[in-house]
């Protein structure tokens, strides 16, 4: 049951991930089974379609790439059988190595937080991963609790700052009275929480890749950037350079479908990954 017995304390979430990149490479594998995908991997619209697709795919992603993130939408579709498959990504991917990055942008009261934080970032949870998107828009003091208890366990959190869908700039880059964007504080308060940490901290951003350079300074960061927005939504190896310099140091482009389109046959899905992977080193 989550919250009750011993607590396995890991090393710390950004030096895991800082080594894990240096070993396999940045790239995040997304983990997204839409129903247009599980068509043309020829697999029906049911939780065995679902259990088929995601399974396999983290099968080979899990070996291969540094973060899997799987995204829940598309499990809790299906229900409890849904989560459970879920919940069955989660394990596969981290005895294959990989850490797993769980899309699910909450963000709540902090009262109900820490409910959200105990079923993602708890280790005694099933589907407890080793850090979860969240949401800032609820002030960004309501997520301080899940830092610290994703903290206390070697997690991590991702929180959304300039996401990177066409609708976000209007409220992501609405001006603060201090002369800041929003998305511009939800930086500078996650590199406040990140001081000190070396190589990385525990604490990332999310930026989408296809968002404009320039429009962030992501200087006093300290924290790993998940960059969603590579592949399908239109970013290419270049908008990435562009916007987060050559070194790309704590970024992780993040590509879902424009990967999982490579499937269902499983070494055709190996030789695209390594291939993104070797076009962002
Ligand atoms: O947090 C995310 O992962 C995320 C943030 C964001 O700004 N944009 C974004 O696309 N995402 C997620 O990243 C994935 C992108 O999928 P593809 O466009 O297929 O690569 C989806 O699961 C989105 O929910």
């Amino acid at each position: 049951m989550a919250g009750t017995g011993k607590t396995f304390v890991a090393a710390p979430f950004g030096r895991r991930l800082a080594e894990k990149i240096s070993e396999r490479g940045a790239l995040c594998a997304g983990i997204d089974p839409h129903p247009g995908l599980l068509d043309a991997w020829g697999l029906p619209r049911n939780v065995s379609g679902l259990e088929k697709f995601a399974l396999s795919a983290t099968e080979v992603l899990a070996e291969e790439t540094a973060v899997i993130k799987p995204q829940s939408a598309f499990f809790e579709v299906f229900g409890a059988p849904g989560i459970a498959v879920l919940e069955r990504v989660i394990s596969h991917a981290r005895e294959a190595g990989a850490l797993v990055l769980l899309d699910v942008k909450r963000g709540d009261i902090g009262s109900t937080m820490d409910a959200y934080a105990t079923a993602y970032l708890d280790g005694h949870s099933p589907l407890a991963a080793d850090a979860v998107t969240v949401s800032p828009y609820l002030g960004f003091g309501t997520l301080v609790p899940s830092i610290e208890l994703a903290r206390a366990q070697g997690r991590g959190v991702f929180v959304l700052a300039r996401t990177s869908n066409p609708e976000a700039a209007q409220q992501q880059n609405a001006l603060l009275p201090n002369g800041k964007t929003v998305a511009q504080s939800i930086v500078d308060e996650v590199g406040t929480m990140n001081a000190g940490a070396e190589p990385l901290g525990d604490v990332g951003v999310v930026v989408g890749a296809t968002v404009t350079p320039g429009e962030l300074d992501l200087s006093g960061l300290g924290g790993p950037v998940l960059a969603p927005g590579f592949g399908a939504q239109g970013a290419g190896v270049r908008d990435l350079r562009a916007l987060f310099g050559d070194g790309l140091a704590g970024v992780l482009p993040a590509s879902s479908r424009d990967l999982l389109r490579r499937g269902p046959d499983l070494a055709a899905l190996r030789a695209g990954v390594r291939e993104i992977q070797s076009s962002i080193m």
